[in-house]
C-alpha cells in the first residue's frame, strides 16, 4: 500500500484513501511528523507570540488614539488573520477592519489609518509593498512576520513596530502565532476586547485538541481523523452559521486544499443560503445519492458525493454584542441534506469567547485535513504546485 511512486510532476500519492495509512503506528506515512507537530504546537505558538507582541512596543499605537480604518495586508493564512480580527472585534467594532489581499494598500490610505502588513515568510510582494506604501503615506504601520526578513527591514526603515514571529512551519500551520499579534495590536487601539485569560483558555482548547487529535489514537476516538475518512473521496462543502463559522469555514477550504488537495466549496450560511445550497439538488448531490440503492453497480460506487460540513455556532448566551446567529437556518441545511441522503458532520463552536470559539471550529478540521493527506499518501509538508508558482512569480519561497 506505498503511495503511487509513479506519479506526474513529481507528485506521489494514491487516488483512492486508505484508513490503514492513518491507523496506528504513522511511521508507514509520508512525513507524518512535521505537519501534524507544527499544529499540535498551535497552544504554544499562541503562548510565544502573545508574550513576543507584548515585547515589541505596540503601545505607540495607542498614542494617536482612534484611526479612522485598520487595514491588514497580506495573502494566504497571513490574509486570515485579517479575518480573524474583524470577526473577534465585532459587528459594534467603531471602526472598519479591512483586509487588503493585494500589493500596496487602498489609495484612500492615509496618515489617519493604521496598517498590519503581515507575512510568514517576511517576503511575500504584498505584504512588503503594503508596508512601504504604509511608510510612504504616513499611516501607522505594524509589521509581523519571519525574523530578520525583508519585511523587518521595511519596518525599521518606517521606525514602526515589529512582531518576529519564529518560523518553523508553513505559513498555513502558523495561523495562530501570525494571528496574536494583529489581535494585540487592534486591542491596543480599544477595537477588540480580548484579555489574558480569553488568550489562556484559548492556548488551553488548542492544547486540549491536539491531545485528542493524537496520531497514535485510532479514528473512534480521534475527531480528526474521523472526519477525515468521512471526507475521504467527497467534496467537502464547508459552511458556517455564523460570521465567526465563516471565517473557520474558509480556513477549512484552504487546509483541504493545500494539505489534500481537496477542491471545497466554504463559506457563511446566511449568504450561501441564498443560492449556493442549489448544490445539494445537483450532480453531485441529491443526484448521485439517488442511484443509492441496495442493486447499485459498482459504476454508481464510483460517483463523487457531497459531504456537508456544518460549522455550527449558536452565539454565546448573554452576549449582546452581536446578533445571535441564525439557529434555525443551520437546522433547515442539515435538515434539506438529510432529506437527500446526503450526509453531513456537525462541529460545535465551544468556549466563553470568540477567540477560544474560533479555535474549537478551526483544531479538529486542521488535524483533519492533514490525516487526509496521508490517507492519500499525500505529503502535507509538500506542496509542489504552491511552490512551482511562487518559482515562476516571486522567484522561489
Ligand atoms: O505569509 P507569507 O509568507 O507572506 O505567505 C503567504 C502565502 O503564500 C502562498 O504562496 C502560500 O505559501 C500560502 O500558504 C501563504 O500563506
Amino acid at each position: 500500500m506505498g503511495p503511487d511512486d509513479d506519479g506526474v510532476a513529481g507528485i506521489t500519492g494514491d487516488r483512492l484513501p486508505d484508513e490503514r495509512r492513518i491507523e496506528g503506528d504513522l511511521s508507514e506515512s509520508t512525513n507524518p511528523g512535521g505537519a501534524l507537530w507544527a499544529l499540535a504546537s498551535a497552544g504554544p505558538q499562541l503562548r510565544e507570540s502573545a508574550a513576543l507582541a507584548a515585547d515589541a512596543g505596540l503601545g505607540v499605537l495607542a498614542d494617536e488614539g482612534r484611526p479612522r480604518a485598520i487595514v491588514v495586508a497580506g495573502v494566504g493564512t497571513a490574509a486570515r488573520t485579517g479575518d480573524i480580527l474583524a470577526t473577534v472585534a465585532g459587528p459594534r467594532c467603531p471602526v472598519p477592519v479591512l483586509g487588503h489581499r493585494s500589493a500596496g494598500v487602498p489609495g484612500w490610505v492615509g496618515a489617519a489609518d493604521v496598517v498590519l502588513a503581515v507575512s510568514a515568510s517576511g517576503r511575500s510582494p504584498e505584504a512588503l509593498a503594503a508596508a512601504e506604501a504604509a511608510a510612504r503615506r504616513g499611516a501607522r504601520l505594524v509589521a509581523i512576520g519571519a525574523p530578520d526578513s525583508e519585511l523587518q527591514a521595511v519596518a525599521e526603515r518606517a521606525r514602526a513596530p515589529y512582531v518576529a514571529v519564529p518560523r518553523r512551519a508553513p505559513a498555513r500551520l502558523s495561523l495562530w502565532a501570525l494571528t496574536i499579534p494583529v489581535l494585540l495590536a487592534a486591542r491596543e487601539l480599544g477595537l477588540v476586547h480580548v484579555n489574558e485569560a480569553d488568550i489562556a483558555e484559548t492556548a488551553r482548547r488548542l492544547d486540549e485538541d491536539a491531545e485528542r487529535c493524537r496520531a497514535d489514537t485510532d479514528a473512534y476516538v480521534n475527531p480528526a481523523k474521523a472526519l477525515a475518512m468521512n471526507l475521504a473521496g467527497s467534496i467537502p462543502v464547508v459552511w458556517g452559521s455564523s460570521p465567526l463559522a465563516g471565517v473557520a469555514a474558509r480556513r477549512m477550504g484552504d487546509m483541504l486544499a493545500a494539505n489534500s488537495r481537496y477542491p471545497v466549496i466554504s463559506g457563511e450560511l446566511g449568504e450561501v443560503g441564498r443560492g449556493r445550497v442549489g448544490l445539494l439538488d445537483g450532480v453531485f448531490g441529491s443526484l448521485a445519492e439517488g442511484k443509492k440503492d441496495i442493486f447499485a453497480d459498482s459504476e454508481d460506487d464510483e460517483l463523487t458525493r457531497l459531504r456537508i460540513v456544518l460549522m455550527r455556532d449558536d452565539g454565546l448566551d448573554g452576549d449582546d454584542t452581536a446578533p445571535k446567529p441564525d439557529t434555525r437556518r443551520a437546522d433547515a441545511v442539515a435538515d434539506l441534506a438529510g432529506r437527500r441522503g446526503i450526509r453531513c458532520d456537525v462541529i460545535p463552536a465551544e468556549g466563553g469567547c470568540a477567540l477560544e470559539r474560533l479555535a474549537s471550529l478551526i483544531a479538529v478540521p486542521d488535524f483533519a485535513s492533514v490525516y487526509l493527506a496521508l490517507a492519500h499518501g499525500l505529503d502535507p509538508m509538500r506542496v509542489p504546485a504552491v511552490s512551482e508558482l511562487k518559482d515562476q512569480t516571486v522567484g522561489g519561497d
